[in-house]
């Protein structure tokens, strides 16, 4: 019967979702990997082509250059009979161990090359035509996951050997590729995803995660799937089912669904923490059904962007926004809606062009929007930083989404001129409990302290919770304390209604 279906798909779900996780990891190694690898071979065909494999003074310069201007590499030497014999960080020639490979682009491999003799952080060696470039072989794998113990690999697959990694790898893996350009699987205890590069493509990069998560979220997955005891969720559910079985039919009901204007949204309260007051509002997405049931975006959203759809479901969010709030945004500038944008709406300058025009079309102000994007699947960085420019520049505020739940990680931040930082609601929930999660919370306080990012935090539930986060000068927050997601008109009538009594405590 159907909780049966449900349970079979929860499983799917769940391993969708955790595999996603995983390769999203793996995708982050290797984009770093690439970028390492990349600026190694450029390092070296540059020194090369300028006839530097040599320790003059031209030659020496020329590696501090390349030494201070590339961000993955630690130095570049000349390498002869075996030796280092200078380099771009000075000092006496270092002894190298045999090489422990050579890849067919004539790159040596040399697994630790002593820099600092005995140092703690061991580097990895590239040469070729006498210049080696080292490399730090943490930098790769140093991505931000929200998961521990997660293993990061990188892989040459050529040699069939490990080139960095971090944490507990088994060598069957390698197997498990093939000529595939990804793969995930559940091996013992982990799920694995294996991705391989585009650019160098004998390296590959691996990352595992604990298969408990899959577990919980199997739970957490059939627990929404099967609404308790009512037969609608079941027909729901059943109906859900039917649909993801196959993604192309789901796209093409959701194709559907965007003709017929089955898409409404809910508003969730943002509250000011210090004021006590309602300043806004966060748009949030629902598909409703001919049949009445309400499909939350968990389930639609990620087959929208496989699909190639997204862009058109948020041109309909700002539609809905227009048609919800348009006027009450025109009449009340300090009033800030959030929306969600995917990363595919990043990839192009037309998502700046319909905000205009939904600016245009209100007469809301820019100061009005907080644009909120999330790093699922992979966020082109140049593209994305032109369109969160151009939205800035017009005085549109930018809060990063789903941040630390492996999503969005330390490297956008660093990259991306953003205003908020967004907690994620599951460092919430560990504030003042035992998880292992609990004291993240501080840390990512801390970091947009430091990066000078204001902070929301999501799905705070108690006063506790509400009252830690005003201690540490968070300044926005949402959650059920507040309210749940409602229509524009609940949102609005508690932004006025909750304004009064903050002016009053202001003035006295
Ligand atoms: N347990 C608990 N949950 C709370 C609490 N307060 C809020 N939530 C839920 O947490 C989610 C917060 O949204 P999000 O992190 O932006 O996460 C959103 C967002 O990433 C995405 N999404 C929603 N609307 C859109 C949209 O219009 N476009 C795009 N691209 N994504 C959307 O779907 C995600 C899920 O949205 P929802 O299902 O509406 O789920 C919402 C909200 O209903 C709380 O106190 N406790």
């Amino acid at each position: 019967g159907p909780p049966w279906l449900a349970l079979h798909e929860a499983r799917r779900q769940a391993y969708d979702t955790e595999a996603g996780l995983a390769l999203n990891y793996a995708q982050d190694v290797l984009h770093r990997t690439d970028e390492t690898v990349g600026q190694a071979l450029d390092a070296i065909v540059q020194l090369e082509r300028a006839g530097l494999a040599s320790c003059t003074e031209r030659a020496r310069a020329a590696m501090r250059e390349i030494d201070l201007t590339s961000s993955y590499i630690q130095a570049v030497g000349h390498v002869r009979d075996g030796t280092m014999e200078c380099s771009s960080q000075g000092g006496p020639p270092v002894a190298l161990d045999k090489p422990a490979f050579r890849t067919s682009r004539g790159v040596f491999v040399y697994d630790v090359v002593p820099l600092v003799a005995g140092g703690p952080n061991p580097l990895l060696g590239l040469a070729r035509g006498g210049i080696i470039v080292l490399v730090h072989r943490d930098l790769p794998l140093d991505i931000w996951t929200a998961v521990p113990d997660v293993t990061l690999e990188v892989l040459h697959l050529e040699a069939g050997r490990t080139l960095m990694a971090r944490g507990r790898v088994d060598p069957a893996w390698l197997a498990r590729l093939g000529t595939r350009d990804a793969v995930t699987f559940v091996a013992g205890d982990r799920l694995v995803a294996m991705v391989r590069s585009q650019r160098f493509v004998s390296t590959a990069a691996v990352a595992a995660v604990p298969a408990h998560h899959l577990e919980q979220r199997v739970a957490t997955t059939t627990r929404r799937l099967v609404p308790v005891g009512l037969f609608a969720g079941l027909a729901a559910a059943a109906a859900i089912l039917l649909l993801a079985r196959r993604q192309t039919s789901m796209a093409a009901a959701l194709r559907a669904g965007l003709r017929r204007d089955e898409f409404v949204l809910l508003y969730q309260p943002l509250f000011d923490l210090r004021a006590g007051a309602c300043v806004g509002a966060e748009a949030l997405l629902r598909w409703r059904r001919p049949t009445g049931e309400l499909i939350g975006p968990d389930l639609f959203i990620p087959v929208a962007e496989q699909s190639g759809l997204i862009t058109r479901v948020t041109a309909r969010v700002l539609e809905l926004v227009e048609r919800d709030a348009g006027g009450y945004l025109a009449r009340h500038p300090e009033f800030h809606i959030g929306i969600n944008l995917a990363p595919a709406d990043l990839r192009s300058h037309a998502i700046v062009d319909a905000i205009d025009t939904f600016l245009a079309r209100t007469g809301a102000r820019p100061a009005n929007l907080i644009v909120e994007i999330t790093e699922r699947g992979f966020l082109d960085l140049d593209s994305a930083r032109t369109v969160i420019a151009a939205l800035r520049g017009r005085g549109i505020e930018v809060a990063i989404d789903d941040f630390g739940t492996g999503y969005s990680s330390l490297s956008y931040l660093e990259t991306l001129d953003l205003d908020f930082l967004k907690i994620d609601r599951s460092f919430i929930e560990a504030i003042g409990t035992d998880a292992p999660t609990s004291q993240v919370v501080g840390h990512i306080m801390a970091m947009a302290r430091t990066l000078d990012l204001r902070m929301i935090a999501e799905g705070v539930e108690s006063e506790a919770q509400a009252a830690f986060l005003r201690t540490h000068d968070v300044h926005y927050a949402q959650g059920w304390l507040f309210g749940k997601p409602m229509p524009f008109a609940d949102a609005a009538w508690l932004a006025s209604s909750a304004r009064r009594p903050s002016v009053q405590a202001g003035a006295a």
